[in-house]
């Protein structure tokens, strides 16, 4: 399956060392506005996951990672890139900027077979998350959103909820800063945004409950911020949930640790040890479930998850193109 990334960001990056040497996929090209020694740099050295394992270089257009070579192409709107050329069977669209049909199906018109975001897009492009409704993907669709990397822990941890049967729930996902921050204090028309992003706890507006929403049946019933906290990776996710019946600790951390051994098994985990944001730097679910934190108020209940927001993340956008890859074959 040939593959291009668009946006070599944190994701963009983290997906191309994760595809490079995968022998069921061929990176064939990657594009972003940035300066391509800059790109060779950030993929050389990266300060969260180190640097890069093997050789890296440019060689005329491309990159050179050991024996592979990966085209870099430097334009701003996906209509001026190659695709068709190229034959690109997925686009991997992970620069954030063309999240809705319009802007991902140019993508399309450039002559590739298929479009993932890397987050959730608008209203119509199919939301599907991997693990939980990732069969419903036929060949006729041709984008998907596979949601973002908050979505894709809720999703599960309301869906198992809900078998008990959920009133309401509030969630706040206390996440680690990210390139839609500032460094220092900034104008931003969100303004907690603009503030410096390693100084504070910033809250942000998100639209998790929106995207959680078109996935549960749980409409109205869902609320959910984002503090963004001074540490460079990971994420802990809060849930407090008003279920319908009273439910004792132990019967839903049984429920959690069940799935993550079953049906939920490399897409969830359930852990007792006393984790904190440092120890899942690299973990592949989309969320651990800390079954030490959960706590019980007769129906109310307190749930706590942890997940590495870019690589659990990429690791569900690889589970994606496993899955495509088998169905267009
Ligand atoms: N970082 C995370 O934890 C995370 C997790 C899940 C999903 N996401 C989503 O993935 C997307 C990317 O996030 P990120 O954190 O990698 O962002 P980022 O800012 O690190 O990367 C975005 C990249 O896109 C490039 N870019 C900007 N305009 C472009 C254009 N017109 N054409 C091509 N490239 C362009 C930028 O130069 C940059 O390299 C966002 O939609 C984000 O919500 C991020």
């Amino acid at each position: 399956m040939r593959i291009a990334i668009n946006g070599m960001g944190r994701i963009g990056r983290l997906l191309f060392r994760r595809l490079i040497n995968d022998p069921a996929f061929t990176l064939v090209a990657v594009n972003d506005i940035m300066e391509t020694e800059n790109l060779l740099y950030l993929l050389k050295y990266d300060s969260l996951y180190g640097k890069f394992q093997g050789d890296i270089s440019l060689s005329d257009n491309a990159i050179v990672a050991g024996d592979k070579k990966v085209i870099v192409l430097q334009h701003e709107y996906p209509s001026q890139l190659s695709w068709k050329d190229l034959d690109i069977d997925i686009v991997l669209e992970c620069s954030g900027k063309f999240t809705n049909k319009a802007g991902a199906s140019e993508h399309l018109k450039a002559g590739a077979k298929k479009v993932l975001l890397s987050t959730t897009g608008s209203p119509d492009i199919p939301l599907m998350i991997y693990g939980f409704n990732h069969h419903r993907l036929d060949n006729t669709i041709e984008i998907v959103s596979p949601g973002g990397c908050m979505t894709n822990c809720s999703t599960h941890i309301l869906y198992i909820l809900n078998s008990i049967g959920i009133e309401s729930a509030q969630i706040n996902i206390l996440h680690s800063y990210t390139s839609r921050q500032e460094l220092v204090d900034t104008a931003h028309k969100q303004f907690r945004r603009g503030r410096a992003a390693a100084e504070s706890i910033i809250p942000v507006e998100i639209d998790l409950a929106q995207s959680l929403e078109r996935l549960l049946p749980l409409q109205d019933k869902i609320a959910a911020v984002s503090v963004r906290v001074p540490v460079t990776n990971g994420a802990m996710a809060d849930f407090t949930v008003q279920l319908k019946e009273p439910a004792a600790k132990e019967e839903i951390n049984l429920l959690f640790k069940k799935a993550a051994e079953n049906e939920y098994k490399n897409i969830i985990a359930y852990s007792e040890d006393p984790l904190v944001s440092a120890d899942i730097k690299g973990d592949t679910h989309s969320c651990i479930i800390d079954g030490t934190l959960t706590s019980v108020a007769v129906k109310q209940v307190k749930i706590i998850a942890w997940f590495d927001n870019e690589y659990g993340y990429t690791s569900r956008i690889i589970d994606w193109l496993l899955y495509w890859k088998k169905l267009m074959s």
